[in-house]
């Protein structure tokens, strides 16, 4: 498995903690910056990670900024994203199993560092369950086909 990662300066030391702990599973993993907690705007990171992650160069993409909501929203502009906002475990497993989620988004202000990495465990570890779901899904694509013009 390949995850693209990054974040603003607000996540820049949860991000560098979960590369740690990825690459020490033997996960490959891509940093897209930022490099430092200098003051950053997540656009562009959310925007790097996003358009690698929908041309299918990585599974799956990783963003943290502060809060995890900014870089999430600006992430979910990039047709093809479906970013998903987790600070528990449930909704990590729910958001792959029913959402086909392809980039979780966490907030290095408001969860810890041993939480966060659990989510990403299960974020990583849980795949999609179809059925029901893709119909959904597929209907998310209709209203980006519909209205990301
Ligand atoms: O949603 C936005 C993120 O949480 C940012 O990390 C946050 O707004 C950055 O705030 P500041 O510039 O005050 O560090």
């Amino acid at each position: 498995m390949r995850i693209a990662i990054g974040s603003d300066h607000g996540g820049f030391n949860l991000k560098n903690d979960i590369i740690k702990h990825l690459e020490a599973k033997g996960i490959e993993v891509k940093d897209f910056g930022t490099d430092s907690t200098e003051s950053c705007d997540y656009p562009e990171f959310a925007e790097k990670v996003a358009k690698e992650v929908v041309a299918k160069n990585f599974e799956l993409g990783i963003l943290i900024c502060g809060t995890g909501i900014g870089i999430g929203i600006a992430a979910n502009k990039v047709p093809g994203v479906r970013a998903a906002l987790c600070s528990d475990t449930f909704s990590a497993h729910a958001c792959r199993e029913h959402n086909n989620a392809n980039i979780l988004t966490m907030g290095e202000r408001v969860v810890g560092k041993g939480l966060a990495l659990d989510i990403v465990d299960t974020f990583i570890s849980t795949n999609f369950e179809g059925g029901r779901h893709e119909r959904r899904v597929n209907q998310i694509s209709e209203l980006e086909n519909k209205y990301c013009k």
